[in-house]
């Protein structure tokens, strides 16, 4: 089982060029685990991403430590897989050579690659387009590759970063699906960020929402909505209770943020 602690991270960014240091994240301290889906959510700037970054490696926290199975995170790592809003594929390669990357990186045979390449294609339905080129596949099909790529390496931790952002809502709501089914299906464990509130409680089993700037961890709610989730559950009483008490904390950060502009 994967355990994620967070302990006291803080991010301040340093001045530049007459601007005072950015305090992006106050200490946040969390642990995840037990196969989570954990959803944040908050508003624009408050340091969503720079929370996700520092846990996949890409970011450093100014104090605090960011621990993967009792093991400190000082870089990327194939341990944990990364999708973000952006299309971010390898555009020289074909769907199969982009989901395979991870595996040829790490040297894995042909052949083995391309039965876990298929494996995922399949699951991702997107069989019939393996020999594409990037450029060939909608934006929907393109993120529903770039989470196959992440999944082909089997990581421990799935991070997102608002992933179907750029998505129109018919293609949203349906990636939204897929992405849940795998979760159901693979029980893996997964940090999704996303500013949209119903697509957090859609999603998640834990929904974490974030303060305004600086950032920290304002309200951490258990998502109790019975699996498999399809998207009629988002009309349910309980599903409505909770947009609305999540539309209130949301409302109250965005406010802040309004008055300080
Ligand atoms: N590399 C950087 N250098 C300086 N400031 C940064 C840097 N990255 C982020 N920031 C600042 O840190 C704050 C948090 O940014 P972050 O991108 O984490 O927010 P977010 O919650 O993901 O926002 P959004 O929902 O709009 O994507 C913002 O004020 C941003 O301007």
């Amino acid at each position: 089982m994967t355990t994620l602690v967070i302990d006291q991270v803080t991010r301040t960014f340093p001045a530049r060029q007459g601007h005072a240091p950015t305090r992006a994240l106050e200490p946040v301290a969390l642990t995840i685990g037990n196969n989570d889906f954990v959803t944040i959510l908050g508003p624009s700037g408050c340091g969503k991403s720079t929370l996700l970054r520092i846990v996949a490696g890409l970011d450093h926290p100014t104090s605090g430590k960011v621990l993967l199975d009792g093991r400190d995170v000082t870089g990327p790592g194939a341990d944990r897989g990364m999708v973000f809003q952006s299309y971010t594929l390898f555009p020289w390669l074909t769907v199969r050579e982009n989901i395979a990357f991870g595996l040829r990186e790490r040297g894995v045979p042909e052949a083995e690659r391309n039965v876990v390449a298929d494996r995922f294609i399949q699951q991702i339905g997107l069989k019939g387009f393996e020999n594409h080129w990037p450029k060939q596949l909608s934006g929907g099909m393109q993120q529903r590759c770039a989470i196959a790529r992440a999944l082909a390496n089997d990581p421990k931790i799935l991070l997102l970063d608002e992933p179907f952002g750029a998505l129109d809502n018919q293609t949203r709501v349906l990636m939204q699906e897929m992405l849940l089914g795998i979760w159901e299906r693979d029980q893996k464990t997964v940090l999704f960020v996303t500013h949209d509130i119903e697509e957090a409680i859609f999603l998640g089993s834990r929904v974490l929402v974030m303060s305004a700037r600086p950032g920290r961890i304002k309200a951490d709610i258990k998502i109790e909505l019975p699996h498999p989730r399809s998207y009629k559950v988002k009309t349910s009483p309980e599903f409505v209770a909770l947009k609305e008490r999540m539309v209130e904390e949301i409302r109250a950060e965005a406010l802040k943020v309004a008055a300080e502009a």
